[in-house]
């Protein structure tokens, strides 16, 4: 009999859709996984009907495919469980939690669906070997020949992007967001920290949500005390001491202002070398960390290369707000994965205010 999830010229609908829940779901705790990588997981009958979609909430807490599962368990359907979808290879290794291949071996699931592999050079490969050797049929996106399937393969990378990033280099991704006025200048009017649209402004916490550190200007923490916090969006749940890096060469730092900032939960830090952040965010377990200072540090990290992707939302001399995003040397970037980041387009337009 033919399996409804496979298609022989391709990804088949089905475990397109189930890619694309099981994203969504992991996307949403980007920003709380750090140091382990977002992982989403779906699991599907026979019919191809989608019982549970999961993700890993916080380092220490269960792999997306341990969570789908004790779900499914919970819920009395464990027994018609039959394919996994699962974002990134699952692991093979005994961590904080036991390896997902054996969670996934000891129920009923004999299909696999991989999205991305392993970048850990300590357990690539070694879930995808584990589960064929025991007789799962596993397919990695990434071997499919049609477009729907490189599209899906290309999100799951980036999902994991920072992860991918600081696994091989030890450095947080660096993901700078600039808002730029009709006239090219950054500076807000006299008397205010912002002058984007409301949309755009949503759009700066849901990235603030979204990473796993904040790094800014001394002449921002001058000029604005601004707050960094995720305000405009709910937060997740408990998040406390996350990074928040202060580039200031000559101890400006206000101490009512670090007060400050550490009370709304930031652990704060200064650093007088904007080319050590990315190892010293990296140091500190946070794999990607978003910059919103001021254009003398911009400079600064634009002429040493210290970027990733860079997010620009530019006032159009039309009065509307173009997004746009580059990225360096054409690697996949985690923005698009942003929940409300108008993804996966590369450009989005909102009506200014
Ligand atoms: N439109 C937007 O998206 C944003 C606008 N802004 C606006 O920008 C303005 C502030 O701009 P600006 O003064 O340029 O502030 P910045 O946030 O860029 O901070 C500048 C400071 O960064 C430090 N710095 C510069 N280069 C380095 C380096 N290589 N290593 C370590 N530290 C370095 C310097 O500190 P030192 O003096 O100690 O040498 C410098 O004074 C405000 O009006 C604010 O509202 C701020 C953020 C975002
Ligand atoms: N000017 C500007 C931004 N500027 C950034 O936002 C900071 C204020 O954050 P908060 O104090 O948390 O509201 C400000 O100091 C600067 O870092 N952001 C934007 O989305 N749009 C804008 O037009």
């Amino acid at each position: 009999m033919r399996r409804p999830d496979c298609d022989p010229d391709g990804l088949s609908p089905i475990i397109g859709r189930a890619f694309r829940a099981a994203l969504a779901e992991a996307s949403r705790h980007m920003g709380a996984t750090a140091p382990n990588p977002p992982v989403g997981c779906a699991i599907l009958d026979a019919q191809g009907e989608i019982l549970t979609v999961a993700a890993h909430h916080r380092a220490g807490a269960p792999h997306a495919e341990a969570l789908a599962l004790r779900t499914c368990a919970r819920q009395g359907l464990i027994d018609r469980a039959a394919t996994a979808v699962v974002t990134l290879e699952p692991c093979n290794h005994t961590g904080r939690t036991g390896p997902c291949s054996e969670a996934i071996l000891a129920s009923p699931i004999r299909a696999v669906w991989v999205g991305a592999a392993d970048p850990n050079p300590r357990v690539a490969g070694g879930g995808a070997a584990r589960l064929r050797a025991a007789g799962c049929d596993v397919r990695m996106l990434a071997d499919l020949p049609d477009s729907d399937a490189a599209a899906l393969a290309a999100d799951c990378r980036a999902l994991i992007a920072p992860f991918v990033h600081w696994s091989r280099t030890g450095r947080a991704w660096m993901t700078v967001k600039q808002a730029v006025a009709a006239d090219g200048s950054m500076i807000p009017p006299a008397g205010r920290t912002t002058f984007t649209s409301d949309g755009a402004l949503d759009v700066a916490h849901r990235l603030r949500r979204a990473t796993d550190a904040v790094v800014t200007g001394i002449g921002t923490v001058l000029a604005d005390r601004p707050g960094l916090d995720v305000r405009r969006v709910p937060d997740h749940a408990g998040r406390a001491g996350r990074l928040l890096v202060v580039c200031d060469r000559r101890g400006r730092l206000p101490d009512d202002w670090r007060a400050a900032a550490t009370a709304r939960g930031f652990d704060v830090r200064s650093c007088d070398d904007i080319a050590r952040v990315p190892a010293l965010l990296g140091e500190a377990g946070a794999l990607w960390a978003l910059v919103e200072a001021g254009p003398a540090l911009l400079d600064a990290m634009r002429a040493e290369g210290i970027w990733d992707d860079w997010l620009t939302i530019g006032v159009t001399p039309a009065g509307r707000e173009r997004m746009d995003i580059a990225v360096r040397n054409g690697t996949d970037t985690p923005l698009r994965l942003v929940p409300g980041l108008a993804a996966p387009r590369e450009e989005a337009c909102f009506p200014a205010s």
